[in-house]
């Protein structure tokens, strides 16, 4: 799926919300442990209730592969289940020498059918390349995280007196395009989205820390939104635990619905 494509799809469903998979069995309803598969099983009802709002879907794959080879086996399964135009993203945090990037990039595009991977910037253009010489496929570069530790190395000032999330902008912009690349800004840093904005006016970001961190869906609009709308704004416990009852897919529908109509408002607003 290319920009045009993906801004269509947000056009169509009034909404830039990317539902976070980061489905834990200590977290799902006690009702789904006794099934053979209780992780598909969450994941497939989420996906029923939230299809129509979600533009992506986000699972985390540190909650597949803590789970062994039967994790894998229900992330290949949900990846499977999500419909074709909905992007998908594997938000994995790869990176490392470039044949060993090669190879993550063979297991999340190949082995899997994934849209997406997240990637750390930290080993630099050999680490992310091999990433990118998949067609259709994306890099989300990590930019400035929504944790409280991105301050430790993201914000401290490079010898060229800028912050270091704002090297990595600058260096990676000619690593891919508009149409291969994004980036992960935190909705934390509400701030400092307008700075990242400033450097990378045309590229896609991918927005966590909506919700449950606490971060604003107003602000990241306000000063994130481009022409293309420019933002894919995750929510996981927020939306996927909303209930941990024998409801908790229609809770998680009204989640969702709750920041699509919001969605829906701040594109009419920044959109343009
Ligand atoms: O800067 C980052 C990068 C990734 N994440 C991930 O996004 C989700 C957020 O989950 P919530 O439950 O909505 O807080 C999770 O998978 C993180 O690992 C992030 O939060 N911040």
């Amino acid at each position: 799926m290319n920009k045009a494509a993906l801004f269509e799809q947000i056009q169509k469903k009034q909404s830039f919300l990317c539902v976070g998979l980061d489905t834990d069995l200590s977290k799902i309803p006690s009702h789904l442990l006794v099934l053979d598969d209780p992780i598909f099983e969450f994941n497939k009802q989420i996906i029923d209730a939230t299809a129509d709002l979600a533009v992506a879907y986000k699972p985390n794959i540190a909650f597949y592969e803590a789970l062994g080879a039967k994790g894998w086996e229900s992330l290949k399964k949900t990846l499977d289940y999500i419909p074709q135009e909905i992007f998908t993203i594997a938000d994995a945090k790869r990176g490392d020498i470039g044949n060993t990037s090669g190879l993550y990039a063979k297991a999340f595009f190949e082995q899997m059918d994934f849209d997406s991977i997240t990637v750390a910037p930290y080993m630099g253009v050999d680490s992310v390349k091999p990433f990118l010489a998949f067609e259709d496929k994306w890099v989300i570069l990590l930019a400035l995280t929504s944790n409280e530790g991105s301050a430790d190395f993201q914000l401290i000032e490079s010898k060229y007196g800028k912050p270091l999330f704002q090297e990595v902008l600058e260096k990676s912009l000619d690593w891919g395009n508009t149409d291969n690349m994004m980036y992960v800004v935190g909705a934390t840093r509400g701030e400092k989205i307008g700075e990242v904005r400033a450097i990378v006016p045309d590229h896609f970001f991918l927005v966590p820390g909506v919700g449950a961190q606490g971060g604003s869906l107003e602000e990241v609009a306000k000063y994130g939104m481009n022409a293309s709308c420019g933002l894919l704004v995750n929510s996981s416990r927020g939306i996927i635990y909303a209930s941990k009852g024998q409801d908790f897919a229609s809770a998680a529908r009204q989640e969702a619905q709750k920041l699509q109509e919001e969605m829906k408002d701040l594109l009419t607003r920044y959109c343009h």
